[in-house]
């Protein structure tokens, strides 16, 4: 589903390797934690596999797609393939929730009798239903999210890329979110997560990749997070 061979992405103004010689693979229905500390190349990691950065050398594949052959008018075809979330939401300030998860289906043209059933039924799925009419602004962070990962999951996406979904969330809200990312791999669904939450990756038993100085250093099935701080 997601395979790197031989990744190395120096960025134009730096001397060192963001990322240096990263091989991995991915299948199908997996769900994987990617750790390591700050400026270990995690970000990196996500911003290659969504095609927002090229590497400087090595091979990307994403859903049967090589990177390298991909031609630009054909990456937002594979980026529908992709659910993203992030730490800060990145929700639309000025539409409400029905609108954000609706935005997600109006931008690849869903037919509106789709959207006036799809919305409502993610938003169900994370436990959201009653709060169409809200603003972000009248949100908690946690609820927030489950608005983003609704976006995110509201076309159907083959994988799920979380970039430290619950780095602005208290406890609670972030098992929520897990649970939620834990249902919608169960379903069949592809999850990648970035994440520093050590006390997640070790409760959930998950395959966890260790990244250090852009390489990795661990890759361990049921593993745990690796302390080097
Ligand atoms: N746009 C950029 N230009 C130059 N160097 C960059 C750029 N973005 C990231 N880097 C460098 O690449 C390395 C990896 O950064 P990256 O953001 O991938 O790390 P990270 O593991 O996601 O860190 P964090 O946990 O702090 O988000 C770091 O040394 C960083 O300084």
């Amino acid at each position: 589903m997601l395979e790197l061979s031989h990744v190395k992405m120096r960025y134009p103004a730096s001397k060192t390797y963001a990322l240096n010689d990263v091989s991995l693979k991915i299948e199908k229905g997996e769900f994987v934690f990617i750790v390591g500390s700050s400026g270990s190349g995690k970000t990196t990691l996500i911003k290659l596999l969504l095609k927002e950065l090229d590497p400087t050398s090595g091979k990307i594949k994403v859903a049967d797609t090589d990177y390298s052959k991909l031609k630009r008018k054909n990456i937002p075809k594979i980026r529908r393939k992709i659910g993203v979330v992030f730490q800060n939401f990145r929700l639309l300030k000025d539409r409400t929730v029905y609108e954000n998860v609706a935005f997600a289906q109006r931008v690849i043209e869903t037919p509106s009798r789709y959207i006036r059933r799809q919305v409502p039924a993610m938003l169900t799925l994370v436990g959201l239903a009653d709060k169409y009419k809200s603003f972000p602004k009248q949100l908690s962070g946690g609820e927030q999210q489950r608005v983003a990962l609704a976006r995110a999951l509201v076309n159907k996406p083959e994988i799920l890329l979380a970039d430290e979904p619950t780095g602005n969330l208290d406890p609670k809200n972030s098992w929520e979110i897990m649970r939620l990312l834990e249902d919608v791999n169960k379903k069949g669904t592809t999850v990648v997560v970035v994440t520093h939450n050590k006390e997640i990756v070790n409760m959930m038993k998950k395959r966890v990749i260790t990244l250090k100085h852009g390489e990795i250093i661990s890759d361990e099935q049921k593993g745990g997070y690796i302390d080097e701080d």
